[in-house]
């Protein structure tokens, strides 16, 4: 039996709905082995961020030299990354280890609004980490940011998406779910083509770490060695049964339901479609 591994280089949330705790969730669930590298310990919960501990560098080096000689991973991703610094030791790390198969969500702010990610921080992952990605996932404040320009439309969203693609990732996809129209829909270029991926929009608080979810599920998937589009599809219909199915634990942002895609037959009936637009 072949073990498909996966690892994420994130932030630990202490409410469990985010970060490296809803990553290694995902992995399990979607039958990949998880491991991890912590970037910094946030004291967390539904209603906010209460602390920030940032990990030495040194320690963050050690984890993933620690992956990078004996458990080496088919596929990882970047959540929270909090610092210049720490920026830079992991992309010279995933570099000498040519670790491929990588997956950068841009986290920036919480959705209480706390920042996870210092301001000069944000060209560094422009600059050290974006030659090694495969797949970036910014959602629309993070595309606004990286692109500089705001996003108020469908066009916009693909035209963001175009940008940051040319900036060296192989394929972006801009998330929808910030926006208010009734469905939401994802943009993913890959340099030739759109391919939009539209759901339903569910009205609930429950939405802490739907990003980070989102992103491991590809991740997930990019292990098992599925397709590029594939893995987003699947990694869709994951979040949209988590957010469907959400838990209602907690008083504010609450988190989703990583077990859904699995336990709800019905979560399986998902609402997302497929639509290809060439250029
Ligand atoms: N209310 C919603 N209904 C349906 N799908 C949603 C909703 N909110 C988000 N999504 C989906 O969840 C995924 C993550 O999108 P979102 O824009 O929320 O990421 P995010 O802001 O980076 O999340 P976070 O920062 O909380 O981890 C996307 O696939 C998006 O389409
Ligand atoms: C640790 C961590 N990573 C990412 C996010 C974004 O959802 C969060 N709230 N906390």
């Amino acid at each position: 039996m072949t073990i498909s591994k996966a690892l994420t280089i994130a932030g630990s949330d202490s409410g469990g709905g985010a970060g490296i705790q809803a990553d290694l969730k995902t992995f399990q669930e979607l039958n990949v082995y998880g491991m991890s590298v912590i970037t910094a310990v946030t004291a967390q919960n539904t209603k906010g961020v209460h602390g920030v501990h940032s990990m030495p560098i040194q320690s963050v080096r050690a984890q993933l030299d620690a992956i990078g000689t004996d458990l080496f991973p088919n596929a990882l991703k970047t959540g929270m990354l909090g610092s210049s610094d720490i920026i830079e030791a992991i992309a010279e790390r995933i570099d000498f280890y040519n670790m491929t198969q990588l997956v950068v969500d841009p986290v920036m702010v919480a959705k209480g609004g706390q920042k996870l990610l210092d301001d000069n921080a944000i060209n560094t992952i422009l600059e050290k980490l974006l030659p090694f990605t495969k797949i970036i996932t910014p959602n629309i404040p993070e595309a606004e940011v990286l692109t500089g320009r705001s996003i108020n439309s469908l066009e916009d969203q693909k035209r963001a998406a175009h940008l940051i693609q040319s900036y060296g990732a192989e394929v972006v996809v801009v998330k929808g779910g910030h926006g208010n129209s009734s469905e939401v829909v994802d943009v993913v270029y890959d340099g030739s083509q759109y391919t939009l991926l539209t759901g339903n929009r569910y009205h609930t608080m429950n939405t802490h770490g739907t990003g980070c979810t989102f992103s491991a599920a590809i991740t997930a998937q990019l292990a098992k060695g599925e397709s590029i589009i594939d893995a987003i599809l699947v990694a869709k219909q994951f979040i949209e049964a988590a957010i469907r199915e959400n838990l209602h634990i907690g008083s504010g942002h609450g988190p989703t339901n990583h077990w859904a895609f699995r336990e709800t037959e019905d979560a399986r009936i998902s609402t997302i479609k497929k639509q290809i637009v060439k250029l």
